[in-house]
């Protein structure tokens, strides 16, 4: 077979870019968006393009189908004769979580669905996390005779701990109510509303100054580790340089001159 026969390759991993909002769609509805080597590979690429891509200023993550992510693709998990000796979920995801939860850029996680174990890692990784109100969520590990480890890095920093303890260790099924009091969802409201909502938080995101955004995301993750006295220190420090930064004194002449910011950098 040349060049020219060869059947398009199926893509399991969509994206595209409008209005400074990249939209990454996981579209495997056929396994439920399962983490398979493959989607995570081309997750990964689509996270880079919008990262080094100046115009993006919001990363929207979602999905296709009734689920947005089912965890790792079981298939590929479970080891025949001639599959791999390791897990071949392990080699790229924890690196995915990462580059989500440390991207300078605001990232959405738009639920179209339920998720599942590994899908909650995403969900957790992402600064917002806003789903059907129809949706169920549950950390199938245990029950699976696996470990939820991967994930536990970004769920923990968000779940409460009582609600983590029993939702990891027993496998239980919850619903949305219950994850956003939880804290692994941002809102959970009804599936007629969720592009509303997701717009809404884009449009708020689109109207803080980048580099504003991207220190402040970085310190909602690390001032509350940070001892007392370090952070009033460190935070007086970020705070007399934003002041002064072309960025900051943009905005403040905006206000004052009553009329939108132009978040172009200009010259101090
Ligand atoms: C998600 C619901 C509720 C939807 O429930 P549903 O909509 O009723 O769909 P379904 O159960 O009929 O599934 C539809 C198709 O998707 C497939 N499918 C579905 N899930 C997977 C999967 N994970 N891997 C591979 N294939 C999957 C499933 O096998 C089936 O394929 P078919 O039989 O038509 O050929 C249900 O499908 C379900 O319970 N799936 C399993 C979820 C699960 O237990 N995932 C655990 C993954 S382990 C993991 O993520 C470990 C990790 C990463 O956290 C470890 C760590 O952090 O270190």
């Amino acid at each position: 077979m040349n060049a020219v026969d060869e059947p398009p390759v199926e893509r399991l991993v969509r994206g595209e870019v409008s209005g400074g909002i990249a939209t990454i769609t996981l579209d495997s509805p056929r396994n439920r968006n399962a983490l398979s080597v493959r989607l995570l590979g081309e997750l990964r690429d689509h996270l880079d393009r919008a990262l080094a891509d100046d115009g993006v200023r919001v990363i929207v993550l979602t999905g296709t189908g009734p689920v947005f992510c089912a965890g790792a693709d079981l298939k590929e998990q479970r080891l025949g004769p001639g599959a791999a000796k390791d897990a071949p979920v392990t080699a790229s995801f924890p690196e995915i979580m990462r580059v989500i939860w440390e991207s300078p850029k605001p990232v959405i996680c738009r639920l179209n669905g339920t998720a599942r174990a590994g899908g909650l890692g995403l969900v957790a990784a992402c600064d917002f996390a806003v789903a059907p109100d129809t949706a169920s969520f549950a950390f199938t590990e245990v029950r699976l005779g696996v470990v939820p480890a991967m994930i536990s890095v970004t769920v923990l920093r968000r779940l409460d701990p009582r609600a983590a303890a029993e939702y990891l260790m027993t496998g239980e099924t919850f619903d949305a109510a219950r994850a956003q009091e939880i804290g692994l969802l941002t809102r959970a409201v009804p599936e007629a509303d969720l592009d509303r909502t997701v717009a809404h938080y884009a449009g708020m995101l689109l109207r803080g100054g980048p580099e504003a955004l991207a220190l402040t995301k970085r310190l909602v993750r690390t001032v509350p580790a940070m001892p007392l006295e370090e952070g009033m220190r460190r935070m007086a420090e970020l705070s007399a340089e934003r002041f002064t930064s072309a960025e900051g004194q943009e905005g403040i002449a905006a206000f004052m001159e009553k009329r939108p910011a132009s978040w172009v950098p200009r010259e101090a």
